[in-house]
């Protein structure tokens, strides 16, 4: 079950070269339901996987945004909000540098926001992981995914939290079971930069004593590292990339979709983040996308590799 809080249209524009302040022509354009939790529930979803949706959704653009993601197959819960849905535009060149420009979001009011966490605990049942994923809408509180840690705990759920910010290291001290930091996001959760993948796995230690179970690091075109309990991984897979919008959802995905912790897992994790990233705007790879892609898993991390592409 995914829950994400500020969801978008996302609208990704190719053109052929990207110049500030001039009229471009788009070479291609595609609209997709945008949120980095209704990407997780998309890939579980295309890769023959159960996955709910909990997504407020306000206005015509929140019509939009239900229609599309009805069109993917997606179990969707809707919780209506007076303000209506964000759109979210990327512009990608052909080298698949990707510029975004993310608006902040439509203003949820306390009884909106309350109303979406206890629509989510009445459908958490029967749900093993619940991912709480992307930034906070404006009017909720950095300790908003921290609260929800604090109500799921009382049900069977996993919780897994992917965000930025302050409510990152708020949810991190809840202790969520796995929390998965891209690069940026690391960085700022322990506020200082992190060059090696030593600097990359003493972090997310940093992050396990605050409170999180497992951490989960994407690196972009550098793979994942796992740090859990049980070990610490490193993983990469090759692509030729044409957007990396999303990759980090299908990599977190991929990981749950293996189980949700070991080597396997992260291998499957970054299997799907490769072929996210060579597929256009924020589509979520399948199974002949993921195919048998080269994956290489490193039972000793090479301490000291850059982790900066
Ligand atoms: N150039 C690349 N080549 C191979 N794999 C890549 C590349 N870029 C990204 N990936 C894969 O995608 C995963 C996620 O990438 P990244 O760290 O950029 O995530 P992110 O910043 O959370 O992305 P988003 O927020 O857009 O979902 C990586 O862990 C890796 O497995
Ligand atoms: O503004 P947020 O919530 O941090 O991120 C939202 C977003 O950039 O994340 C997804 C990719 O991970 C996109 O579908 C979406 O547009």
């Amino acid at each position: 079950m995914t829950l994400t809080a500020n969801p978008s249209v996302d609208r990704t524009i190719e053109v052929d070269r990207l110049i500030r302040g001039e009229l471009h022509r788009a070479t291609g354009a595609r609209v997709q339901p945008g949120g980095k939790g209704i990407n997780v529930a998309r890939a579980l979803v295309r890769n023959g996987l159960k996955a709910r949706a909990v997504v407020p959704a306000g206005g015509a653009d929140g019509d939009h945004l239900i229609s599309l993601l009805r069109d993917y197959n997606i179990d969707v819960v809707r919780v209506p909000t007076a303000e209506p849905v964000r759109s979210n535009i990327s512009v990608v060149e052909p080298d698949a540098t990707v510029t975004k420009v993310n608006e902040s979001g439509p203003h949820l009011s306390g009884a909106e926001l309350e109303t979406l966490c206890d629509t989510l605990m009445s459908h958490v049942a029967d749900a093993e992981w619940v991912v709480a994923a992307g930034s906070l809408p404006p009017g909720a509180g950095e300790d908003f995914y921290a609260d929800l840690i604090a109500r799921l705990a009382t049900t069977g759920a996993k919780v897994v939290v992917d965000t930025s910010g302050p409510a990152f290291r708020t949810s991190v001290k809840a202790g969520p079971a796995l929390v998965k930091p891209n690069l940026d996001e690391l960085e700022e959760a322990v506020g200082r930069q992190l060059d090696t993948v030593r600097d990359v796995v003493d972090a997310a230690q940093e992050l396990r004593a605050l409170g999180a179970g497992t951490v989960l690091a994407s690196l972009g075109s550098k793979g994942a590292v796992l740090v859990e309990e049980a070990g610490v991984w490193c993983a990469n897979a090759s692509a030729e990339p044409r957007s990396s919008v999303g990759a980090g959802d299908a990599m977190l995905a991929g990981f749950l979709a293996a189980g949700g912790s070991g080597p396997q897992a992260l291998a499957t994790a970054v299997a799907w983040g490769a072929a996210a990233v060579s597929l256009p705007g924020s589509t979520m790879p399948g199974p002949e996308d993921v195919g048998a892609r080269r994956v290489r898993v490193d039972p000793r991390p090479e301490w000291d590799e850059k982790v900066r592409e």
